[in-house]
């Protein structure tokens, strides 16, 4: 749907300021010690439009911590570097469990419901090592972000991946856990230590929604990412990338949405834009509580939908 920037860019105002006048934040993600340290008190919003703009409010140029956005960028790659194997070892499915859910994992034979899940994300980061040392993997990670927001200024954040090693308890037993399954190829500390530290990649919202054009199609992001692949991400997102949150997400917002911890959710509007939004304080399934209601709220005043 077209839309017109100036009225858009003045909308995205407003809504920073309404946000800020309504002082709901939810809670921010205490497991994580560092992540614990955030304010919740803070919203950004970037939107990268079809022609090449990026819209901006709030604090659209801070960084933070895009924790399980990142799922994304590691399951492209790995598709990229060896296909459809991938899914001999992790499902499609939503799982309806929390994101750190051990639950499945017994019952479905060390097989993840989806690639979106901690389980699910730690076989594809395992996938994405393919023999490597932690280092070269979380290069390229790193180096398709970069060219995907055209953006070199992308880095891990260090405090935030050793806080997450030293109490990750959960996702320690979930790799020792697949690993009994003989799903994890690598040593579950070496999974766990690179999967850690994608996590731990810290992006601006604006970074974000210009990482996020090529999984929209925009006809100026970088061609890196093949049309079907783009259309599989976007499936993933809209059925599994608010864990057991999922169904809402798609019910209020009406696009493919992928959150994280650090309050990042990265919204696509296929063909249209692609809408990064920020607020670290979470709501009940660990989805970002202003973030959510922030992509609604454009999603309705722009009208896109891909529910028509
Ligand atoms: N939902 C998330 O963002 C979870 C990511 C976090 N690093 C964890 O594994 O717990």
């Amino acid at each position: 749907m077209d839309i017109d920037a100036a009225e858009l860019q003045s909308f995205l105002t407003d809504l920073d300021a309404d946000i800020r006048a309504r002082a709901d934040w939810g809670e921010v993600a205490d497991y994580i010690p560092e992540l614990a340290k955030v304010a919740p008190a803070q919203f950004g919003v970037a939107v990268a439009l079809a022609d090449g703009q990026v819209l901006q409010a709030g604090a659209a140029d801070t960084r933070f911590s895009i924790q399980s956005v990142s799922k994304v960028f590691t399951l492209a790659c790995v598709l990229g570097r060896s296909g459809e194997q991938i899914w001999t070892r992790v499902g499609r499915e939503p799982s309806g469990t929390r994101f750190d859910s051990i639950l499945l994992l017994e019952q479905e034979k060390g097989r993840p419901r989806n690639p979106f899940i901690n389980a699910g994300a730690l076989v594809t980061t395992d996938a994405l090592l393919a023999g490597r040392a932690p280092r070269e993997a979380l290069s390229e990670v790193l180096a398709f972000l970069r060219l995907a927001a055209g953006d070199e200024d992308i880095h891990i954040d260090r405090a935030v991946a050793l806080s997450e090693e030293r109490t990750g308890f959960r996702n320690i037993a979930l790799a020792n856990y697949l690993k009994s399954f003989n799903n994890m190829t690598n040593p579950p500390e070496m999974t766990l230590g690179t999967y850690f530290h994608q996590c731990a990649i810290e992006m601006t919202a604006t970074q974000l929604a210009r990482a996020g054009r090529m999984i929209a199609q925009l006809p100026r992001a970088p061609a890196i990412l093949a049309p079907e692949k783009a259309r599989r991400l976007n499936a993933l997102m809209m059925t599994c990338g608010h864990y057991d949150g999922s169904g809402d997400f798609a019910f209020r917002v009406g696009l493919p949405g992928k959150s994280g911890v650090g309050g990042g959710i990265l919204v696509i509007a296929p063909g249209v834009a692609s809408i990064a939004v920020w607020s670290p304080g979470l709501n009940l399934y660990g989805n970002s509580h202003m973030g959510t209601f922030a992509a609604e709220q454009i999603a309705r005043f722009t009208g896109w939908s891909v529910f028509g």
